[in-house]
């Protein structure tokens, strides 16, 4: 475990600290905040360590004054206790006695911002902050609002000006603005920061610094919007909506008084959303995710765009050359047969007969070799209709249980055609015009598949590029340029690819949405339809557009259908949503206290298992793994505040098996493939139930057996009960009685159940869906919380 302080604020670009205990003192930063806690073997917890990752001298650190209220010696990294976290959600590390706001929570949103020092009740003192702030005041003020901003903000900023490691100007003045309103406190960072990075010169930090401090914006989201509006005072609005950016730096603020914040913005003000935002919702993450999600938008220019963040300069290490490691794959399981056996439902006008072997698909030699190299003998259901289906020239949609080979079963048919037809994209040209196009949610799951189509593809003419956020874009062009047949990409680094003129759509033969129900729900619609709109993308006509997923809500159905040919054909392997029956789930009846035991308790039964925890907000993310490691469980962590390159080296500690535990939020529940995973924990119950069957299906994958186990706390999850008791009854596992009376008794009690959607047990064209006791799709497409949970976790 490694403790640093929140990253954005201080780390450099190793990820450690880069600044002394007495910066902090001197600056009146009286408290600061666990960051991220990685690749910290547990035997090396001790003060020695700790202080060297946060480059404190042990003398340092031992001469810090205690925690005000603390006799105890090292309370200055004291690391929080459960029952501070259920009070504030916020794991803090004091390191000195300080008073910054609301270390009892009640004052929370401000906590977060380390305002420390003095100046505590100068709330809302800016009258320049205006309506924006009045609009959900209450609940702001309430939570947050009295912010001590410009006195413990100033003083932050300058913290911030001073680990600056170019000592630039930008970070001087940003923080100088900052100290005049709240949202200079990030305005003012970003700014330094932004100098720091920027290639193309560096006022527009001081500007948005500026602009931040002053207006309203600057809370948070000013970061943003001051940030891009160039020191447009009146931004406030714009900044909030900007607020959520991949760097993961507005988390204390989305998790308090942003979230909250943003919540009611959305809502269009009042005291009704702003306390949704600042209920126990909007702080726990729940809510304020939801209210996040319509700001995807703004993620295009957070995952691509150099003008809208500081330049991002992590560059990826190469994937392994050797032919073992691209071939490299688990054995499949003793249900693998079983496959055979499930019903498969393919419904369209004259669909192509199904394939029994690899043999039958016609795949060139060097496909085939590389398929069997791959270690696969048979396909699977999904495989045997989906690949003639495909070669057939026909649109599709396809929906197979988790792990049963969805991505074979587009990317065989998709390289054989090129291989018989030819590519036409070359290395030689400025912009690339790939004649394939893959989208998934997550970089993770993307880069994935590049590897799957790089395995496939190995030895032939066709060359696959993966494009996602968080890594350099420099260096992402500069793959791109050197040829690019299959695209594989994150919407908004796709997009912001071609805005750059680097791709070209017209040569566009195929469009491959993975994990299509997510791609078309209301975190990534308006992107992909500006996809299909974009100028050069063939028409669906001339194009062949393919849709896989696990789940399909019969709204996305029926939505997915905008972007398909009329005569599209829908293969369902199985129940359409249902769960891998692989996986032998278990729900617990827990309450919210009791979660962690029970799961150290797992955990310790568990021994070495390679386990994925899942749990809702970024927040818990952090907070789970850093008490699992203080009870020497080795463990990491994946979620959409972490850096890429944490988030690569946490997955591949997995993957290697040197942290058996990944707690995780939903950014790693689809469609990643990691071998040995054979247990699941739910230690937070889903916000939907295809995010449950996505989470548990991460085991139990390609004829393997697997365990899930899932807190189910009556409190919050009853309006999940129903569809878990189908989905669990479904694949035959046993319902407990207990959960059966939760269902019965939620069943009328609650006319929307926000948390559950639709289930399509079939083709939505043939109206056959699961209606008797779900709600109305006509209630299920308002932004769930499902789309809305891991907004800020996906691409
Ligand atoms: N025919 C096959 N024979 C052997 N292994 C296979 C076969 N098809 C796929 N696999 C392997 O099964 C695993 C799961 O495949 P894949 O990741 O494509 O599943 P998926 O259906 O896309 O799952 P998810 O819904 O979670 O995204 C992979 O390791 C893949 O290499």
């Amino acid at each position: 475990m490694r403790f640093q302080i929140k990253r954005d604020q201080t780390t450099d670009s190793n990820g450690s600290a880069n600044h002394s205990l007495d910066s902090f003192k001197k600056k009146n930063l009286f408290k600061t905040r666990i960051g991220r806690y990685i690749d910290f073997p547990a035997h090396e917890q001790n003060d020695d360590v700790i202080a060297g990752h946060l480059s404190f001298s042990r003398e340092a650190l031992h001469a810090c004054p205690p925690a005000t209220g603390s006799s105890e010696k090292k309370s200055h990294l004291k690391l929080p206790n459960m029952d501070d976290w259920e009070e504030d959600q916020s794991p803090v590390v004091s390191c000195s006695s300080g008073f910054g706001l609301g270390s009892n929570g009640s004052d929370g949103g401000f906590k977060s911002f380390y305002t420390g020092g003095a100046g505590n009740d100068k709330s809302n003192s800016e009258g320049t902050e205006g309506s924006s702030w009045k609009m959900t005041g209450d609940s702001f003020r309430g939570r947050g609002g009295r912010g001590g901003s410009r006195g413990g903000r100033g003083g932050f900023s300058g913290f911030k000006s001073e680990i600056d490691e170019n000592g630039s100007d930008g970070g001087w003045n940003g923080g100088e603005s900052r100290g005049k309103g709240r949202g200079g406190f990030r305005g003012g960072f970003r700014s330094g920061s932004r100098d720091e990075n920027d290639e193309n010169g560096n006022d527009d930090g001081w500007k948005g610094g500026e602009s931040r401090g002053r207006g309203r914006g600057g809370f948070g989201g000013g970061f943003r919007g001051g940030f891009r509006d160039g020191g447009n005072e009146d931004t406030g609005r714009r900044g909030f909506g900007r607020e959520n950016n991949e760097n993961g730096n507005d988390e204390e603020g989305r998790g308090r008084g942003r979230g909250g914040f943003r919540g009611g913005f959305r809502d269009g003000g009042g005291d009704e959303s702003g306390k949704r935002g600042f209920g126990r919702g909007g702080f726990r993450g729940r809510n304020e995710e939801v209210f996040s999600k319509v700001t995807t938008a703004d993620k295009l220019d957070q995952e691509g765009s150099e003008n809208a963040g500081p330049k991002v300069v992590y560059v990826p290490p190469p994937p392994p050359e050797e032919e073992s490691s691209i071939f490299s794959h688990y054995a499949t399981g003793i249900n693998f047969d079983k496959y055979d056996d499930i019903l498969v439902d393919v419904s369209g006008s004259n669909p192509p007969k199904a394939i029994m072997t690899f043999e039958e698909a016609g795949l060139c030699d060097s496909l085939s070799k590389n398929v069997s190299k791959s270690g696969y003998v048979k396909p699977t259901p999904v495989q045997k209709h989906g690949i003639p289906i495909i070669s057939a020239g026909r649109d599709l949609m396809a929906c197979a249980q988790t792990g049963s080979g969805k991505t074979a079963a587009f990317l065989l048919p998709i390289l054989q055609r090129f291989m018989t037809d030819g590519v036409a994209a070359s290395k030689f040209s400025e912009i690339q015009e790939p004649e394939a196009i893959i989208v998934a949610p997550t970089r993770e799951l993307i880069n994935q598949i590049y590897l799957e189509a790089r395995k496939f593809a190995y030895g032939t003419c066709v060359r696959p590029v993966v494009v996602y956020g968080g890594i350099n874009t420099g260096y992402t062009i500069r793959e791109v340029l050197k040829g690019c047949n299959v695209l594989c990409a994150t919407p908004g680094r796709l997009h912001d690819l071609i805005g750059r003129g680097k791709i070209g759509l017209s040569k566009v033969r195929y469009l491959v949405l993975d994990e299509a129900d997510r791609m078309l729900d209301m975190g990534f619609e308006p992107e992909m339809r500006k996809l299909v709109a974009s100028p050069g993308m063939p028409s669906k006509e001339e194009r062949q557009t393919l849709m896989f997923s696990a789940t399909y809500p019969e709204d996305i159905q029926r939505m997915a259908a905008d972007f398909l040919k009329v005569d599209y054909i829908f293969l369902a392997v199985g129940v359409v949503g249902g769960a891998c029956s692989d996986v032998e789930q278990t729900i617990v009846q827990v309450d919210q206290y009791s979660k962690r035991d029970q799961l150290l308790e797992l955990l310790r039964a568990t021994g070495n298992e390679r386990t994925m925890v899942f749990v809702e907000t970024k927040r818990s993310a952090d907070f789970i793994a850093t008490f699992l490691c203080q009870e020497k469980i080795s463990t990491t962590s994946i979620h959409g505040d972490r850096e890429q390159r944490e988030r690569e080296k946490a997955l591949s500690d997995f993957r290697l098996g040197q942290c058996p535990v990944l707690v995780a939020t939903s950014v790693a529940a689809r469609g990643l493939d990691i071998e040995q995973v054979q247990h699941v924990v739910n230690f937070d119950m889903p916000s939907s139930i295809d995010e449950y069957v996505h989470r548990i299906g991460r085991t139990g994958r390609c004829g393997n057996t697997g365990r899930a186990v899932s807190f189910f706390n009556p409190e919050s999850d009853t309006p999940l009960a129903r569809s878990l008791v189908k989905v669990l009854s479904g694949a035959q596992q046993v319902v407990p009685k207990w959960l059966e009376e939760v269902a019965f008794s939620a069943h009328g009690t609650t006319g929307f159940n926000p948390r559950g959607k639709v289930f399509a047990s079939t083709d939505s064209r043939k109206g056959g869906s699961f209606k008797s006791d779900e709600p109305p799709p006509s209630q299920t497409s308002a932004p769930s919380a499902a789309a809305a949970a891991d907004d800020e976790e996906w691409e």
